[in-house]
């Protein structure tokens, strides 16, 4: 009944105190009664992860890891995408310097929301393809809004996604689902997301999936926090790890593949179909 109060009183827009806005592409805004921060991305059309908008949202989760928040909750101000997942601006035609410092900071990234300390849910609002789909299965919880789309679409670009956003992917679905997923680079409606559990629930609306991601993170009220967040790190730690091991070569394996003139033929294909269909419409 607690952790319903609390989870109402921060989606009703109750006391709110916004503690951020320094970052341009991302905001935080803490409750004040509930101690619970919301991670907005805001960076139009899309919320291509960028450089820029993956160096934010990873100082917006050190701010929220330093501030005692409660929890974290992941979204988008766009009324129909959470995120388009990697900006492939960044992948097509690339500076290589740039490229190399874009992919470090995914690593970063990654590396900040998976391991963060602090409870973590995903109000996905809209499609979450690829890189989107990894920052909500890096997160513990996952609410989503109907009619939108959610996976690691991956294969269907002709690319690999890296060991790392299987582990998150695999933190969530079962081996088999998760192989069969990436393998087709497949796609999930919410309500298929719900069957196979790639989403925890439903919700008709974004304040609703804040609702609900408040609700979840309610359930640690009385949870020792010290406990809790090492009892996350020890699930998480192997996966972690496998990346701050590998992390060199995992960006030597990317700038060799972004490098390759059939990728790149195929990033420029993509791309052009992408911008054929706003034409069409
Ligand atoms: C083992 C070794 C491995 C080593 C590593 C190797 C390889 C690296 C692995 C790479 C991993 C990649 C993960 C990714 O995240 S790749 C990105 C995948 N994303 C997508 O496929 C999404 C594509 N977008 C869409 O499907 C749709 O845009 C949508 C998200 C469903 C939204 O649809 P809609 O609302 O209709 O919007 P538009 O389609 O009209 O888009 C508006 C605008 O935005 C541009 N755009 C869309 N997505 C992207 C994107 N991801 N990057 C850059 N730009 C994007 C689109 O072209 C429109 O632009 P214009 O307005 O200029 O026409």
């Amino acid at each position: 009944m607690l952790h319903t109060n609390l989870s109402r009183l921060l989606a009703s827009g109750g006391p709110k105190r916004l503690i951020s806005t320094v970052n341009k592409l991302t905001t935080v805004e803490v409750n004040d009664k509930t101690g619970i921060a919301i991670l907005t991305m805001n960076r139009p059309p899309v919320n291509g992860l960028n450089l820029e908008l993956l160096q934010d949202l990873k100082s917006s989760i050190d701010e929220i890891e330093g501030n005692k928040s409660r929890g974290l909750i992941l979204t988008s101000s766009s009324p129909t995408i959470f995120s388009a997942g990697l900006d492939i601006l960044e992948m097509y035609k690339p500076d290589m310097d740039r490229c190399r410092a874009f992919w470090s900071q995914l690593q970063e990234t990654w590396l900040a929301l998976y391991g963060s300390s602090v409870p973590t849910a995903a109000a996905i609002n809209g499609h979450s393809p690829a890189g989107g789909c990894l920052l909500a299965t890096s997160c513990e919880y996952r609410v989503m809004v109907p009619k939108f789309t959610i996976g690691l679409n991956e294969t269907q670009l002709g690319m690999i996604a890296p060991q790392w956003f299987m582990s998150a992917f695999l933190s969530v679905l079962p081996q088999r689902e998760a192989e069969r997923a990436l393998n087709q680079g497949r796609m999930f409606t919410t309500e298929e997301a719900l069957r196979v559990g790639l989403i925890d629930e439903t919700a008709n609306s974004k304040e609703e999936a804040i609702e609900k991601c408040a609700a979840f993170i309610g359930t640690f009220a009385k949870v020792n926090p010290l406990a809790r967040s090492l009892t996350k790190q020890q699930f998480r730690a192997a996966d972690l790890q496998q990346l701050k091991n590998g992390r060199k070569e995992d960006l030597e394996k990317f700038l060799f593949t972004v490098s390759q003139p059939a990728l790149q033929k195929g990033l420029g294909i993509y791309l052009e179909g992408l911008k054929k269909k706003v034409k069409k419409q």
